[in-house]
């Protein structure tokens, strides 16, 4: 199913001054100086088209600082008259949306933390009501696409058309190399919903460390992403906030210059022709694939019954640690990626396993059996 949004494509409301369009600014806005020096650096650069600020900080614990509050939005005001940047600040209320549209900025971004919550959405909805502002909703904190879907649809409902969202990864309880997650396989869902919907990607947050961020940036132009927020301080050491995840506007115009930008499609005939081929032997290979698979399955459920019959357990962990073990070294010699494999090995089990119930507990538990199969299914 398709999501319908009336929405207005992102040439239309933001001057991109170079490709990628880039948003970029300070995690918070500390002092005035700070924010003036920092914009003013980032325009000389020729880069950025948009300056962003935080001026209210959601903080995970009390005590940290909370944002420096509505003055900033005065610094903000006079950072744009200088250099002619517009600004984007984060709302998280009905009074944020009002002293942000009365200081006069350009547009408006609800953060993770709103998004996760409806209430949050609908009272800056509803403070939108009648208002001509660019909005762009961030994906909500943990990975769910219908709340990040549905932000969207309430902001648009108040008659926002010019609508983006902001992919910056999501909380996971596992702990890897970055701050939040990226789950790409998230906003390409929400691409493939909505193809005319811009999202702009935020390497900052998915990262938590400036490292990281050359190669997320990459990765999600790559994934045809209109553009990127990324966070800079003129002296990232002593930010108030996010110090590891910010970059100088001279180390942000390096990194820029150094991305590779891609079209989306390529009008060159002898391009098309070839792209054709290939993708007529990857339809014969997949076809292939899910016949195999079929036959697989059909023989597992033969091995199910076989089970039956003689109160033998689905489970055969001997055989299940076989299987893996020879797989995984059968794919180690195809070139093939080791985590892929096992994720692939383990949904053919779980599904093995789940129509073998089926077979042995056929008419005993038909609701929970469904409820499996559509686990995923949303
Ligand atoms: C098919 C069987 O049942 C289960 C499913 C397996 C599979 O799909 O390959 C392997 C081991 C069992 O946990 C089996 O016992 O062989």
């Amino acid at each position: 199913m398709k999501l319908q949004l009336n929405i207005q494509p992102l040439e239309s409301w933001i001057n991109v001054k170079n490709q990628p369009l880039l948003i970029s600014g300070p995690c918070s806005a500390e002092t005035e100086d700070q924010l003036l020096s920092t914009a003013h650096l980032l325009a000389a650069t020729g880069k950025v088209s948009v300056l962003r600020a935080g001026i209210w900080k959601p903080r995970t614990r009390p005590g940290e600082f909370e944002g420096i509050g509505s003055i900033g939005l005065e610094w903000l005001k006079r950072a744009k008259a200088e250099t002619g940047l517009p600004t984007a600040v984060e709302v998280a209320n009905a009074k944020h949306v009002q002293e942000a549209l009365a200081a006069g900025v350009d547009i408006l971004w609800i953060g993770a933390r709103s998004t996760v919550n409806p209430f949050t959405v609908q009272e800056i909805a509803d403070a939108l009501q009648g208002v001509d502002i660019p909005v762009l909703v961030k994906n909500p904190v943990n990975p769910d696409l219908q709340l990040w879907v549905g932000a969207l649809e309430r902001i648009n409902k108040a008659g926002i058309t010019k609508l983006g969202a902001i992919h910056r990864g999501f909380s996971s309880f596992e702990k890897s190399a970055f701050r939040n997650e990226p789950m790409w396989e998230l906003a390409i869902q929400l691409k493939t919903l909505c193809p005319e919907l811009p999202i702009i990607n935020d390497p900052s947050h998915i990262c938590g460390n400036r490292e990281l961020i050359p190669y997320i940036s990459q990765k999600a132009l790559d994934l045809d992403m209109q553009g990127l927020m990324i966070e800079s301080h003129l002296d990232p050491s002593i930010a108030w906030t996010d110090a590891k995840q910010q970059v100088t506007p001279a180390a942000l115009a390096e990194m820029v210059s150094k991305f590779t930008l891609r079209q989306a499609e390529s009008k060159n005939e002898e391009f098309a022709d070839k792209l054709a081929d290939l993708r007529k032997d990857i339809d014969k290979i997949d076809d292939l694939v899910l016949q195999k698979l079929a036959e697989r399955m059909s023989i597992t459920q033969k091995i199910g019954e076989f089970k039956r019959d003689n109160k033998v357990t689905i489970l055969q962990v001997n055989r299940w640690d076989e299987i893996m073990s020879k797989r995984t070294a059968f794919a180690k010699a195809l070139k093939l990626d080791v985590n892929f494999t096992e994720k692939f090995l383990e949904l053919v089990h779980g599904e093995s396993i789940r129509r073998q119930t089926e077979i042995m507990n056929a008419g005993k538990v038909d609701a929970g059996i469904a409820a499996e199969a559509h686990a995923d299914v949303k």
